[in-house]
């Protein structure tokens, strides 16, 4: 059976990366996703937006969802203080274990989580399950059409506080526009928006920050 692509991208990271290097490992994906195959990673542009929000987060308990082959929670991860951890929501079974060895070989492993499902299941019991509290941080980078229902699960689940900061990829492409409809001009949301470029593409894309006012 042929390999996949995102196969074929952990087999360039186990041979090319340096083993414990976070910095080694993202160069080695965007390098393959630029010259080889295009992969829908954060990417190196969209990248540096991520890292800037996540030092200014600098969250204790974090969240990602869509993991895909991990390239954001290694970009997240390796910014976080030592006893911070980023839980991490994977729908699709066969990424799982690709974004779990590529977390590895960057030597991240003790900080993320990655829990299989759907974020709608799995939100609701990130509470009693994994004894948190409230959320500092969130990555929103998976199905485009869940960010809005998802974002409203977080709040009524009572996982957001004052002062959390949301983060959603592809506000442009493939576009969230549910989701800006429920942040903007909303009185419990402090919008900004970071107009970027699709990852390895010139097409526009943009990232929009959503601080949650409580
Ligand atoms: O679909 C995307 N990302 C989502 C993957 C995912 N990985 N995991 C999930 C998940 C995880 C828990 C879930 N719970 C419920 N649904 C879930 C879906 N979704 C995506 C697509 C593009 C893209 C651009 C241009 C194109 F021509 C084609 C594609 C670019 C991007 O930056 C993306 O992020
Ligand atoms: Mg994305």
């Amino acid at each position: 059976m042929d390999q996949s692509k995102e196969q074929r991208i952990l087999n360039s990271v186990s041979y090319n990366a340096i083993k414990g290097d976070p910095e080694s490992v993202l160069a080695c994906i965007d390098k393959y996703c630029s010259q080889n195959e295009w992969a829908m990673n954060v990417g190196d542009e969209k990248g540096l937006i991520l890292d800037k929000i996540v030092k200014e987060a600098d969250p204790t308990v974090a969240l990602e969802l869509g993991t895909y082959c991990g390239y954001s929670a290694v970009r997240i991860a390796r910014l976080l203080k030592p006893n911070a951890r980023l839980f991490s929501i994977e729908f699709n079974a066969e990424f799982v274990p690709i974004a779990k060895e590529i977390i590895e070989i960057a030597g991240l492993q003790d900080k993320v989580t990655i829990l299989e499902g759907h974020a709608q299941d799995i939100i609701p019991r990130l509470k009693t399950q994994y004894n948190m509290d409230t959320l500092d941080f969130v990555f929103l980078d998976h199905w485009k059409d869940r960010y809005a229902p998802d974002t409203i699960l977080l709040e009524e689940c009572g996982l957001l506080r004052k002062g959390s900061i949301l983060l959603a990829d592809n506000i442009i492409f493939p576009g969230a526009p549910d989701f800006l409809k429920h942040v903007r001009n909303n009185i419990h949301y402090e919008c900004t928006h970071y107009p970027s470029h699709l990852e390895y593409m010139k097409a526009p894309d943009a990232m929009e920050k959503a601080v949650y006012l409580g």
